[in-house]
């Protein structure tokens, strides 16, 4: 069952890769950045559950208060960026001080996202997966390359 459960699943990410791989000529875009594979969310989440039940915590976390906490960390991440102008990928002229606030910043958005989700019982990493076969079946490749319109705003 365990393999059957992960080609269920490779097929769906691989649905995504083949088709980048169509629109770029089978190859990687040279130089995008990528992520380190760990921690995944359920080790993120269960991280978190520890540190709240360290300090019995849990009594405050319920989804309403967790969603307000990650909304204040958007917030943050916001204020980062606030008066710049526009920043361009890789964000050119940060120091490594203003990038690790950031990180900051965005890992605490992330941490709350991953409560709020166990909180409110939606498995994310599942959830995801069905949310972007969604979005390719909304935006096929073929009709939507290199235009960014809102789906409402294709005829056909
Ligand atoms: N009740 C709390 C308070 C904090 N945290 C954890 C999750 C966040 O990753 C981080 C948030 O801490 P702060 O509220 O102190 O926020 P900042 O770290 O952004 O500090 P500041 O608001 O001073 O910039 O700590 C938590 O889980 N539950």
């Amino acid at each position: 069952y365990k393999s059957q459960h992960y080609k269920a699943h490779s097929v769906v990410l691989n649905g995504t890769s083949s088709q980048s791989k169509l629109q770029n000529g089978g190859a990687e875009r040279p130089g995008r950045f990528t992520f380190s594979s760990e921690p995944n969310v359920e080790d993120i989440r269960r991280m978190q559950a520890q540190f709240t039940d360290e300090r019995d915590w849990n009594q405050f976390h319920q989804p309403r208060n967790l969603l307000l906490a990650m909304v204040g960390e958007v917030g943050e991440v916001a204020e980062l960026f606030q008066w710049r102008g526009d920043v361009a990928e890789g964000l050119p002229g940060w120091t490594e001080s203003e990038r690790e606030h950031l990180a900051h910043e965005l890992s605490d958005v992330l941490i709350y996202l991953v409560e709020l989700a166990e909180k409110c019982h939606v498995d994310l990493p599942q959830a995801v997966l069905r949310k972007m076969a969604l979005n390719r079946l909304k935006y096929p490749a073929s009709k939507v390359h290199g235009s960014a319109k809102k789906y409402t705003e294709y005829k056909d």
